[in-house]
């Protein structure tokens, strides 16, 4: 006797065999499973979900041990071929379970609780069985057929498009649906109807215009206006059978505002050539990844356009991503203008409905276009043309859970599937990128000038140590207020730039020196003006502000450094006329701020736009002409090998701001080390010459792209425990990979403490390991199998973005 199994994926992640389990079909299952379906399986005493990653007849199970399938989730799989795929080196790439690579895939309200409903298409004949099962209704439960062993038939119906199914999330809100009217596509129904209403003039005057409608739908306002009846009216010749109320499905609109059309523009002859190569790579199939390097306010973005158009013209599908899309409105709305209906976006700032809506759209074919923020790289697309990473160099693309994976990595492995080019764009590319361009590894496509040859701003450095040598303790020197100044009298406008990176305000006693820090983390706590309290952004963990030291009773106790606030105020001390919007993620927490903060800047209805990171990527006013850095350093000393990097990466991002149009920009950026080269080299705003001299300081201390990095962080409650398996990790490393590989450590990490967790890591530097994975994997193993007992906590990542 035959039977059908299924190999299934369990999420439980916490068990330490990381493969599939054999299920059995049951019977009246085996034509309605398919591969990437989600399942709900018995495992140990209760029961999980699954995903069926394989379909076979025979097994090792012996049949009396061999345990059925309890539920069938999923009609349609969720999960294509591909993505099966996809999940599979991903589990080996980043060393991760399974199921979290293929949860990751999935919109979230997939993964929560939800109801499948079966809903009849309009017009549309069901057979008698499942006419039992409707009756009158609209919609019928999946249950239903389940318990009258109906799922291949409803499987064929599926299949027919007779009836759609459809996930009700039952604590998220679900699909929305409005009501209206379809009129009947029979003119008999009409006409016998007309019969029936022979003395009411209005009834039929409203069935006389259904006839030149039948078979259309309409909303019942509609129809009462066109036909200019009451809503009683309508209702009595429903009644009568002339037509019926259905419910239709509408898509939640996460887009607040419309937006005009825009045509593509005359390109330059640089962004011609870039394109040209980009198109032949589309045209020949070949899976080639490019970097495209242009200066600020280039045009990448219309190389991205005019690409993407290209796409569409072959029938084809794009994922363009953004490092952080509710910071970027402004890209979203020049994907809406230029090609309107076919953009879905992706981004944290969505709620979980409007999620799965768009995630919906993708998966029905509703959309060729997905912007979105990293985890739009898994849209479910199935004949994707072109990927674009903009602003590749980002830290947003790499994951810091399971599964660790980088955005960029995943999109070359999707390209290598679809044969299709990737963009990666930026005009300050990571140093990795940058790196592999000049090996030839990727296409390098540079961008040398602006795209109306506007000149790049002028550049500053304003030397704090010298203003404080001569008297001045604010925070704005005397050149920035000035120019300040010069805008404000010209009417134009200005973006002020706070460095937060690892930075902020805390409270410091000027007679001991004591910092006031989190009782649970080794951190200082952050001073909150407006709650007077202290807070701990790791743990959340919070006070009010001390009046006297905790250490020495001194009440000479008080904050210092500087939030967005405190600038705010300080600003209008100097410039009470002055206009000043404040963009931080106090003044954008309400949905739709960010679109609302900028919409105002851009009308001209403030001088001055204040804020932190977020304001230094992607925005593109013409009357900006003064961009100023208040603080350039505060990055710059975090004990991280990227510090340069990534200060001089935001330093030339902010500075692009400025100037992008007719009125030639300004920068000026504030420092007390004016003499480290990622600063005097932002000045240039060029990035070859910052590359070269960082790729040397790289290269002397074996640090990435030179070598490859492994970071292994463990942690536990009690210090001695979290060393002594720290000191096991090393050990065995050092055991099992050879000679060429440099571990460093064990050491305390970064944070020595979080959470009351005392945290130790070890560092992998390595060239060419091929044992590495495979060794990462016997020691999650032992972690999985063993140590979690212990109450050890431990995560391994391949490329981490900090150390
Ligand atoms: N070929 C072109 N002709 C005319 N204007 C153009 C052209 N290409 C781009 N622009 C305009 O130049 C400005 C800068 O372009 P865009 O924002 O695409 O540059 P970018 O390289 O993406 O900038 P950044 O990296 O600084 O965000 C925009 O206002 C854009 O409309
Ligand atoms: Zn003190
Ligand atoms: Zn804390």
């Amino acid at each position: 006797m035959s039977f059908l199994i299924a190999e299934v994926i369990v999420d439980v992640s916490t068990y330490h065999v990381d493969r599939p389990f054999d299920y059995r079909v049951p019977g009246e299952w085996m034509n309605v499973i398919e591969l990437g379906c989600r399942v709900k399986v018995p495992f140990g005493p209760r029961n999980v979900l699954g995903f069926v990653v394989g379909l076979k007849e025979e097994t090792d199970v012996p049949l009396n041990k061999l345990k059925a399938i309890t539920q069938i989730l999923d009609m349609e799989p969720v999960l294509t071929e591909e993505m099966l795929q996809m999940a599979k080196w991903l589990k080996n790439d980043t060393i991760c379970y399974e199921i979290d690579a293929l949860q990751v895939m999935l919109p979230s309200a997939l993964r929560a609780k939800y109801e499948k409903t079966i809903k009849l298409q309009q017009g549309q004949q069901l057979p008698l069985e499942a006419q039992d099962i409707f009756g009158k209704r609209q919609r019928a439960s999946f249950k239903e057929f389940e318990r009258a062993s109906l799922l291949p038939l409803l499987k064929q119906l599926v299949a027919e498009n007779i009836v759609t199914i459809e996930n009700v999330v039952k604590q998220q809100g679900n699909v929305k649906e409005i009501r209206m009217v379809q009129i009947t596509a029979d003119q008999q129904l009409i006409e016998r109807a007309s019969e029936q209403s022979s003395r009411a003039v209005k009834q039929r005057l409203l069935l006389q215009w259904m006839c030149q409608h039948l078979g259309e739908v309409f909303s019942p306002h509609q129809i009462c206006d066109e036909a200019g009846v009451s809503i009683s009216v309508l209702e009595a010749v429903i009644d009568k059978g002339a037509a019926q109320f259905i419910q239709e499905e509408v898509f939640r609109d996460p887009f607040t505002k419309e937006v005009s059309r825009t045509q593509a523009l005359q390109l330059t002859d640089e962004q011609q050539v870039a394109l040209q190569a980009i198109t032949t790579a589309m045209d020949q199939q070949i899976a080639q990844t490019f970097l495209l390097h242009g200066v600020t306010g280039s045009g990448k973005t219309e190389v991205y356009l005019q690409a993407i158009q290209k796409v569409l013209e072959e029938g084809k599908e794009a994922i363009m991503l953004v490092p952080e899309i509710s910071l970027t409105p402004q890209m979203t709305e020049r994907f809406r203008s230029r090609f309107g209906e076919m953009v879905a976006v992706m981004h944290s700032g969505l709620s979980v409905g409007e999620k799965y809506d768009e995630w919906r759209k993708i998966q029905q074919g509703k959309v060729k276009v997905v912007v979105g923020a990293r985890s739009a790289i898994f849209a479910p697309f199935t004949n994707i043309g072109l990927i674009i990473l903009d602003e590749e160099h980002e830290s947003t693309y790499k994951q810091e859970d399971s599964p660790r994976y980088h955005a960029r990595d995943v999109a070359i492995w999707r390209s290598e599937y679809y044969k299709c080019p990737i963009i990666l764009g930026s005009a300050t590319p990571a140093l990795e990128s940058f790196a592999r361009a000049k090996k030839g590894v990727y296409t390098l496509l540079s961008l040398k000038h602006r795209a109306l040859h506007q000149a790049l701003p002028t550049v500053f450095i304003a030397d704090m140590r010298e203003e404080l040598r001569q008297g001045n303790r604010s925070m704005f020197s005397q050149t920035l207020i000035e120019a300040i100044r010069a805008r404000l009298e010209k009417n134009e406008q200005m973006v002020l730039f706070l460095n937060r990176r690892g930075y902020s305000s805390f409270v410091l006693c000027r007679d001991c020196g004591t910092v006031v820090q989190c009782p649970n983390c080794d951190i200082s706590l952050t001073y909150h003006r407006t709650t007077e309290k202290l807070k701990c952004h790791y743990c959340g963990y919070e006070e009010h502000v001390p009046q006297i030291c905790p250490q020495c009773q001194s009440d000479h106790i008080r904050y210092f450094g500087t939030g967005t606030q405190k600038v705010e105020e300080e600003l209008y001390k100097l410039f009470p006329e002055a206009r000043v919007i404040r963009m931080d993620v106090d003044t954008t927490k309400h949905k739709g701020a960010h679109e609302e903060i900028l919409e105002t800047f851009g009308a001209g209805r403030a001088d001055i736009l204040l804020g932190t990171q977020m304001i230094a990527k992607g925005l593109d006013f013409p009357n900006i002409t003064l961009v100023g850095v208040l603080s350039a350093d505060t990055s710059l000393h975090l004990p991280d090998y990227r510090a340069a990097e990534r200060t001089f990466q935001l330093l030339t991002q902010v500075s692009g701001r400025a100037g992008r149009h007719d009125k030639p920009g300004e920068v000026i950026i504030q420092t007390y080390t004016p003499e480290h080269y990622a600063i005097e080299l932002a000045k240039t705003q060029d990035y070859e010459p910052f590359y070269e001299r960082e790729m040397f300081l790289r290269r002397r201390s074996n640090y990435p792209p030179y070598y490859f990095v492994a970071l292994i962080q463990l942690s536990h409650e009690d210090v001695m425990t979290a060393a002594e398996y720290a000191g096991r990790v090393a050990d065995w490393l050092r055991g099992n990979l050879s000679n060429q590989v440099a571990i460093i450590g064990p050491t305390t990490a970064s944070i020595a403490r979080l959470q009351n967790r005392y945290r130790y890591q070890c560092l992998i530097k390595y060239k060419i390991e091929p044992n590495l994975i495979p060794v990462l994997q016997r020691l999650l193993a032992m972690y999985r199998a063993e140590w979690v007992k212990q109450g050890i906590l431990m995560t391994v990542d391949l490329d981490p973005s900090t150390i």
